[in-house]
């Protein structure tokens, strides 16, 4: 983290946030999925059932001299992915790398889905545009909106390489994260995400258009998202791969595959290429013969999200002057 110099203190020596997820409320340390696709920052809290706390940090209000209730608000939310959370919400002191916030608005999740259960995480920690934020019957901001004047830019930016540690750079951009020099797009923040014109993709040598679509840069989604067209586009340059409903998406043989390059646009100009070696996601069944895609389909509508395939090619930058979303590769 690279705070705003002040005359008044010693400079402070800024500190690089080496580790992805892990964070103090009020001291409690807790591990949070990062996500740049919601704006909400909820926990696991005490009031949840045994079951659902079983294997995770709980953060305990209680226990906390600098929690305040904040009364009568409650927040409920319900993710992309059919996963929801809801629960009532406080204010504390939340510290990240070198910055901390107090009077962040801490939402205590009393009901969970299953599939945060079973995830390795201790809650969300939202870093989308405010305005998407659930907590009634007042909004709420998020951690980067409350600490951005205290940065040297307000700005931070997500560094996720794959299978390998990560970090999160506020403030500053660390040029140990990236190569060459980063280019940016305009953001259109009307519907509280970092989103972007996406109009056209390549694969294979070919440029296909896709009028009127935009892209959200979403580190809390794991593949690339995207229209039909676009997918079944990518796929038909893999030989043998299917659109299989027994294994939830596309597939393609694990052996022998060499999957194409993916270069999408984001902003009125430039491509970001991902390469082809990163969008094998992982097998898709016990036998390890067929694979799944990286690229998947986001269902309906015009909005593409690009989510940590993307990240894992390239170092994504959040600048809320503009605001815009910058990326150079890793
Ligand atoms: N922005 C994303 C969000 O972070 C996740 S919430 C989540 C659910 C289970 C496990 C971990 C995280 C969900 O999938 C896509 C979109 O909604």
């Amino acid at each position: 983290l690279k705070k705003r110099q002040d005359t008044s203190t010693p400079a402070v020596p800024y500190q690089q946030v080496e580790y992805l997820v892990n964070i103090a409320v009020a001291g409690q340390k807790l591990n949070l999925d990062f996500d740049t696709g919601s704006a909400d920052l909820w926990v696991f809290s005490d009031s949840l059932p045994a079951s659902s706390k079983k294997g995770h940090n709980i953060y305990t209000p209680s226990s906390s001299p600098s929690y305040k209730v904040l009364s009568g608000h409650k927040w409920s939310i319900a993710y992309a992915d059919g996963s929801g959370a809801s629960g009532t919400v406080g204010t504390d002191t939340v510290t990240i790398g070198g910055t901390s916030v107090t009077n962040q608005a801490v939402e205590l999740a009393d009901r969970i889905s299953s599939s945060f259960v079973t995830d390795g995480l201790d809650g969300l920690l939202g870093l989308s545009f405010s305005s998407i934020n659930t907590v009634k019957p007042t909004q709420q901001k998020t951690w980067f909106d409350n600490a951005k004047a205290s940065l040297s830019s307000p700005l931070f930016a997500a560094y996720l390489p794959f299978n390998a540690n990560g970090a999160y750079d506020f403030g500053y951009l660390d040029s140990a994260h990236y190569s060459g020099t980063p280019v940016y797009a305009p953001v259109d923040d009307t519907n509280g995400f970092w989103e972007v014109a996406s109009t056209s993709y390549k694969v294979g040598g070919t440029t296909h258009s896709l009028p009127g679509n935009t892209g959200i840069l979403d580190t809390g989604t794991t593949l690339a998202l995207m229209v039909d067209s676009a997918v079944s586009a990518y796929y038909a340059q893999v030989s043998g791969a299917v659109n299989s409903r027994s294994l939830g998406g596309w597939v393609f043989p694990c052996k022998g595959t060499t999957l194409p390059d993916l270069s999408v646009r984001l902003g009125p100009t430039n491509y970001a290429t991902i390469p082809g070696k990163l969008l094998n996601f992982q097998p898709a069944d016990a036998s390890g013969t067929q694979c799944y895609g990286g690229l998947q389909s986001v269902g309906g509508g015009t909005m593409n999200v690009y989510g940590d395939v993307f990240f894992n090619a390239f170092y994504g930058i959040f600048d809320a002057n503009g605001p815009r979303f910058g990326f150079a590769p890793l």
